[in-house]
């Protein structure tokens, strides 16, 4: 359904939207952001691509936007951005809101099959199908954009997001990149936590969600044009809950190229390290979306 805007607000010279709309796959209303650059808003607009932020866990629209600093450089370049919510909000599912890692706040870009979940918690056909053709269609904000560029990123939870994604539907996005990604759900606590209540205690079904055991099935021939970005001070990394290791171990002995891995020294999990990189974030999807 059509989008309502509940705020705009100037940054960078472009506007940043609050946007929330009724959605038929989590059965919610969500909430949205979307920064348009200011080359996409003068009299004469020019079409402009569109780079999707994934958040992390406990995070909504509003986390990345006030302190990511991604719209500094995307208004320079003409880049939209699109930071969507991390679950439905308000299904009241029983234990829905029990804790920080599951539930509200916690959605993992999959599409639930365990009851209650499957009711409302399909992130991945949100994420993947109805908020993008929703905001193409739009008659207010899809004008502004390029529907045929578009390019995926995401912080922890949503570096899994956007690297499973990303995986799943060549060709649908231009290019790939993450900050401290859970990087092999099916062998952290978080990740089996939310696969056993989302998907069920079937670990080979898992398979299909986790960016480590996907890159196994990434055609060799097609460089994955993929940045992620690690901080060695990050606690989450010190405790085995995004394993970036074995995503490059799975890649390189499949004998995918083009997948890139930094360890940032003494960089934690926080935007003060997500905001030192995302320069390099945006010029990474800038340069396959054809305006580097
Ligand atoms: N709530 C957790 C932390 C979860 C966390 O670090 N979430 C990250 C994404 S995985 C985040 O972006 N949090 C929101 C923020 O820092 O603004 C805790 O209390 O330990």
């Amino acid at each position: 359904m059509a989008f309502e805007t509940k705020a705009t607000i100037a940054s960078f010279g472009g506007k940043l939207y609050k946007l929330t709309h009724q959605s038929t796959e989590t059965t919610t209303p969500m909430a949205v952001n979307l920064y348009l650059p200011p080359q996409a808003l003068t009299p004469t607009p020019t079409k402009v691509p569109l780079l999707i932020y994934l958040s992390g866990l406990t995070c909504t629209p509003e986390n990345c936007s006030e302190k990511g600093f991604f719209q500094h450089r995307a208004s320079q370049l003409g880049l939209a951005i699109l930071y969507p919510d991390t679950s439905p909000r308000g299904l009241n599912h029983p234990g829905e809101t029990a804790s920080w890692d599951f539930g509200a706040g916690a959605g993992f870009y999959i599409d639930a099959t365990q009851e209650p979940w499957k009711n409302g918690y399909r992130m991945e056909s949100y994420i993947t199908r109805e908020l993008p053709q929703t905001l193409f269609a739009d008659a207010t904000y899809g004008a502004a954009l390029d529907a045929s560029r578009v390019s995926i990123t995401g912080h922890s939870m949503g570096g899994h997001g956007a690297l499973t994604l990303y995986l799943k539907n060549p060709g649908m996005y231009k290019s790939v990149s993450a900050f401290a990604p859970i990087a092999n759900p099916g062998k952290c606590p978080w990740g089996e936590k939310a696969f056993t209540g989302y998907l069920g205690g079937d670990r080979e079904g898992w398979k299909r969600h986790d960016a480590s055991e996907l890159v196994k099935g990434w055609d060799k021939g097609v460089d994955l044009k993929a940045l992620v970005d690690v901080g060695t001070g990050d606690n989450f990394y010190k405790q085995g809950q995004l394993l970036p290791e074995n995503l490059e171990k799975a890649a390189a002995e499949a004998g995918v190229k083009g997948l890139t891995v930094r360890y940032q020294e003494g960089y934690d999990h926080s935007y003060y390290f997500m905001a030192s990189f995302s320069d390099d974030h945006v010029n990474h999807a800038a340069k396959h979306l054809g305006l580097l």
